[in-house]
């Protein structure tokens, strides 16, 4: 695939590539579009070498890239071969509940040069971007944010969130309940990871709601291949991993010794994916026993994580931050809306409004026995709510009810109506989401 089109503006063209060429070799292309994304993110600038790994990493996911150029920049000043903003996307599987995994169209690296933002370069490339996905037949797209400001306006709703924790790890750490078989978790060579955390991964991914499936990077990171933020061998790294009572691999660690400086002195978890509950407390046991640590940093537990209640001291576990981790976008309510599981029965209509008309209209939810009909009614037809669809995004995977966003402004309608929602999309805990990408 190799596109080249006038559509962002007279002065900028617009080029879409894959990262890998038809004969094996990068794009050329491939360098200056990765200048421009550590450019956006300030990060140091990509070696070449750097490049050609990245390249084929981002060939097994099958990435979109998208560089715009601006070809009036003052030529001698910087590599015209650098776009001024870059965009990519891909596909992968949301966990929607009830053991569905739909695609979804996965959205970026998306920069703007400081010199050419806020003219809507980013509008364009989204907006063409979100219909050719929705042409395409996919009924999510989603992204994780670098702000909460920039994609409420493209339909987006904040859908998954995440905590970021900090566990006491000095005397008074201890489980209430001892994890009967702590002693399945063995200290492992890193390196095993590269195969078997993709398979541990996918057993998380298949039982968890608002789980997103892994990049190819995510099998070299947590192995030690590459660094979080190089495609070097990080030797810093260790690892851990659970084995349940069959012998399977439920679950695993990874993580790094923040150093000697550090006060007091800690382990930063890189990964953690556990299959099952026990091997999540398995691996915490493991990781509260590691000797010369006081402290055990996690920047991804769940909001509902049980850690806390199952320690005997729940006050050593300190919540330092809560955010977003996933943000959600229904291209097709009523694909989205019928692959969804319900614990309620009943109906409820209700008029979505979205500034790009992908999911604009007005719709009879009806639902019984777990599963649910999306109709639509008549432009001029009496409806229960009134919602945008960035709320439908936060209300599909249970991020939210629509009691708080009614609370919030964000729905509108009688109490009862409001309620009958909620009741009907009912879900059991909080979406979790441990991928970053
Ligand atoms: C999925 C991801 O990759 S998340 C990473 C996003 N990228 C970054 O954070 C890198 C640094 N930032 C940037 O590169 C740019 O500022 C971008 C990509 C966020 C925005 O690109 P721009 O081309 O400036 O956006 P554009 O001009 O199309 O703005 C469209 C609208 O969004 C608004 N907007 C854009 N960025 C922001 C922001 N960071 N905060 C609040 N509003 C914003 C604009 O004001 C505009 O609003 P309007 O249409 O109501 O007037």
């Amino acid at each position: 695939m190799n596109t080249a089109a006038n559509v962002s503006g007279p002065a900028l063209r617009t080029e879409r590539f894959a990262a890998l060429r038809e004969d094996g070799l990068a794009d050329q292309r491939l360098e200056g579009w990765f200048d421009a994304v550590k450019f956006g993110f300030h990060d140091a600038k990509a070696d070449p070498v750097d490049v050609a790994r990245y390249a084929e990493s981002y060939d097994l996911d099958a990435r979109v890239l998208t560089a715009v150029y601006d070809d009036t920049v003052r030529p001698g000043v910087w590599d015209p071969a650098v776009p001024v903003a870059t965009y990519a996307t891909m596909q992968n599987t949301i966990n929607i509940g009830g053991g569905v995994l739909l695609p979804a169209h996965l959205v970026t690296a998306v920069t703007v040069r400081a010199t050419h933002r806020r003219r809507g370069i980013l509008r364009r490339l989204i907006t063409e971007d979100l219909y050719r996905a929705a042409d395409e037949g996919l009924a999510l797209a989603a992204l994780t944010a670098s702000e909460a400001t920039i994609y409420g306006r493209f339909g987006f709703g904040a859908a998954a969130f995440g905590r970021t924790v900090q566990v006491d790890v000095r005397e008074r750490f201890g489980l209430s309940v001892p994890a009967d078989d702590a002693g399945g978790v063995e200290v492992a060579d890193p390196d095993l990871l590269a195969a078997l955390g993709p398979e541990v991964f996918a057993r998380f991914h298949a039982r968890t709601r608002g789980s997103v499936g892994r990049q190819s990077s995510y099998a070299q990171v947590v192995s030690g291949r590459w660094g979080q933020h190089k495609p070097e061998p990080d030797r810093a790294l260790r690892a851990a991993v659970y084995h349940g009572a069959d012998g399977a691999a439920e679950g695993y660690a990874c993580y790094k010794f923040a150093g000697w400086d550090a006060s007091p002195r800690a382990v930063k978890v890189v990964d953690l994916v556990a299959a099952t509950p026990a091997a999540y407390l398995g691996l915490w046991a493991y990781l509260g026993s590691i000797d010369l640590v006081e402290r055990i940093e996690y920047p991804l537990a769940a909001v509902e994580d049980p850690l806390p209640w199952a320690l005997r001291d729940g006050r050593g576990y300190q919540v330092t931050g809560e955010e977003d981790t996933l943000w959600l976008r229904i291209l097709d309510p009523v694909t989205a809306l019928q692959s969804r599981s319900y614990a309620g029965a009943g109906s409820v209509s209700f008029e979505i409004a979205d500034p790009l008309d992908l999911a604009a209209g007005r719709w009879r939810l009806t639902a019984g026995g777990g599963e649910a009909s999306v109709e639509p009614l008549a432009a001029d037809a009496a409806v229960d709510l009134r919602l945008g669809v960035e709320a439908l995004g936060s209300l599909y995977l249970g991020g939210t009810t629509a009691h708080t966003l009614a609370a919030a402004g964000r729905v509108a309608g009688e109490p009862g109506a409001v309620a009958r929602l909620d009741r009907l999309m009912a879900l059991p805990e909080r979406p979790y989401c441990i991928t970053h990408f």
